[in-house]
């Protein structure tokens, strides 16, 4: 469903909350600035009267000193409203970051397991910073705007109610026809502009994930004429926003000499008509003229509108997002005496992949899974993890369904290994102790010599002590492996969930891991998931998943 303007301005603007006083800073400070510097040339046309001799009354030493008054004060004002304007822009794009960031831990790990992550890059960088046009050059020149124009009005209509009209009509005309009626022709394009753009990153991306296997099978080249094409047309894309945006703006300057050109006629005819005077025709004329800047940047603020609210829109559509499966704050802390699947059937959104399993899960055993490729294996233990929910039956832990298990405390009874495991860039200790934030140097030291990777670490330059990121990705899938493994030991959770944990292992390391799973089953439970006969040999009871 796409949102109006209206409603994803509305929805920024409630974002707003504490910074609302320093906004009104920010009007203050522009609409004084902007009459500061409407004022000089009005100023200038007293002076002018005062020269011509055609009003003897002014003060030309007083009007002077007012010109430059004004002066001073346009550019103290202006850098006022520029400087808390910005420092609420910046202030909420930070606020905005964190709510991202929440919002993707909520939503993970299923959102993280898709495949747009390219888009949440493009929406995490410069959707967001895109909407610093927003904050800082949106809402408040848009009050600006109405007051301003409103104060003019009233001046104006001091000397005509008729030149007030024409006056009211054009600052209309400027601020708000022709930015709506341009805009509206133009959202869709933003639209467009920005969602190619996040369709670029995600390729982006996925080419430097995969450069390896481009290289490897030759597709560099198809891979970047892809990239050109798709850099054409958002080129393409870009381009016709620009010409929406050079439209708009001949429009508005057409409209302001229109207006200044009626006003000024308008003038004449009622000064001939003997109901004004020539100073009449000339102040309401240059005050008019002088006055179309807070308009005038109303009406170019349409255009970086278009993408700001698309990237609004972006952001909010992820910000609303609802979580696959809803974190348990409070529920049941259980120990844990059992798990297993209860009848459930499960599919993703492409489709059916568990119908009707049933498995029992017996404390102090090792159940083997086995299955053909693709057969859902995995997401077993992605249903125990409570990843997903299925969409009947109920995944059980202690005999509780874990829906009404508190998800930390459901997070805690578990470790999972998968084939590959992810390492940060931090010491190869600080990696093992990921499964357990509090264990000493010596409960490290024993998990890794568990998963047999103990001898390695101390072949590295610095033991222990060795940064992931200087090993320059010199790590072997299976050494990343028995790291992970050595991670799963050291958290001593009641449940091990292991999805092919020996896959890059040769004979020899899988030997000794096995060993260590065999010694481990005292007080555990292990749920394993292996094509290896050899790693199967291990399990008390193997369950075959048919597709
Ligand atoms: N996040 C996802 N979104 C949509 N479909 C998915 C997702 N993850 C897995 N699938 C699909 O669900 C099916 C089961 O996947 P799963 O990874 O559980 O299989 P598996 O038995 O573990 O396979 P393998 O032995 O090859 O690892 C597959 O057809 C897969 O394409």
């Amino acid at each position: 469903m796409r949102r109006s303007g209206l409603n994803i301005m509305a929805r920024l603007m409630v974002l707003l909350g504490p910074l609302v006083p320093i906004m009104l800073v920010t009007i203050i400070f522009g609409v004084l600035g902007f009459l500061a510097a409407i004022a000089i040339p009005i100023l200038g046309g007293y002076l002018l009267l005062y020269g011509m001799g055609m009003d003897q009354s002014l003060n030309p030493g007083l009007i002077t000193g007012a010109v430059a008054v004004c002066a001073i004060l346009r550019g103290l004002l202006r850098y006022g409203e520029q400087i808390s304007g910005h420092y609420i822009a910046f202030k909420l794009l930070a606020v905005l970051r964190d709510k991202v960031f929440q919002t993707l831990r909520r939503l993970a790990p299923a959102k993280l397991e898709g495949r747009d992550k390219g888009n949440l890059i493009a929406i995490i960088t410069s959707d967001i910073e895109l909407l610093e046009v927003f904050y800082a050059h949106t809402i408040a020149p848009v009050v600006i705007g109405v007051i301003t124009s409103l104060i003019m009005t009233i001046f104006i209509a001091a000397y005509s109610g008729t030149l007030a009209c024409i006056a009211a009509a054009a600052y209309i005309t400027v601020g708000l026809i022709i930015p709506i009626v341009t805009s509206r022709i133009g959202k869709r394009q933003g639209m467009e502009y920005r969602d190619s753009f996040g369709v670029l990153s995600s390729y982006f991306l996925d080419s430097l994930s995969g450069l390896k296997e481009v290289i490897q099978y030759g597709c560099g080249k198809q891979r970047l004429s892809t990239i050109s094409e798709m850099t054409h047309e958002l080129e393409g894309k870009q381009k016709s926003l620009k010409k929406h945006e050079g439209v708009t703006r001949a429009l508005s300057e057409a409209a302001v000499l229109g207006f200044s050109f009626v006003l000024l006629l308008a003038g004449l005819h009622l000064q001939t008509a003997g109901q004004i005077s020539y100073s009449g025709v000339l102040i309401p004329t240059i005050a008019l003229f002088s006055s179309f800047g807070p308009v005038i940047a109303l009406s170019q603020l349409s255009n970086n509108l278009l993408q700001t609210f698309a990237s609004g829109e972006r952001l909010l559509r992820l910000l609303d997002e609802q979580e696959t499966v809803e974190e348990v704050t409070t529920g049941s802390h259980p120990k844990f005496t059992g798990a297993g699947w209860d009848n459930i059937s499960f599919a993703y959104d492409g489709g059916a992949v568990l119908e009707g399993i049933s498995i029992p899960v017996t404390r102090g055993r090792i159940l083997g899974i086995t299955g053909r490729s693709g057969s859902g294996k995995s997401t077993l233990l992605k249903l125990l993890m409570r990843f997903y929910d299925p969409q009947t039956g109920s995944v059980q832990i202690s005999g509780q369904d874990i829906r009404v298990i508190n998800t930390a405390a459901l997070r805690g009874l578990q470790s999972y290994v998968t084939q590959d495991t992810f390492l940060f860039n931090d010491t190869i200790e600080a990696n093992i102790r990921i499964g357990r934030a509090d264990a000493s140097p010596e409960l490290v030291e024993a998990a890794a010599r568990k998963a047999s990777v103990h001898e390695f670490i101390m072949s590295l330059p610095e033991g222990y002590r060795t940064k992931v990121g200087e090993l320059g990705g010199r790590l072997s899938g299976g050494e990343k492996q028995r790291i992970g493994l050595a991670r799963a030991f050291i958290r001593q959770s009641p449940l091990m969930l292991l999805d092919e944990p020996t896959s890059n292992l040769d004979g020899f390391n899988e030997a000794i891991i096995l060993k260590a799973l065999d010694q481990e089953r005292e007080g555990r439970t292990i749920v394993l998931i292996s094509h290896r006969e050899s790693t199967m040999n291990i399990a008390d009871e193997v369950y075959h998943i048919k597709l």
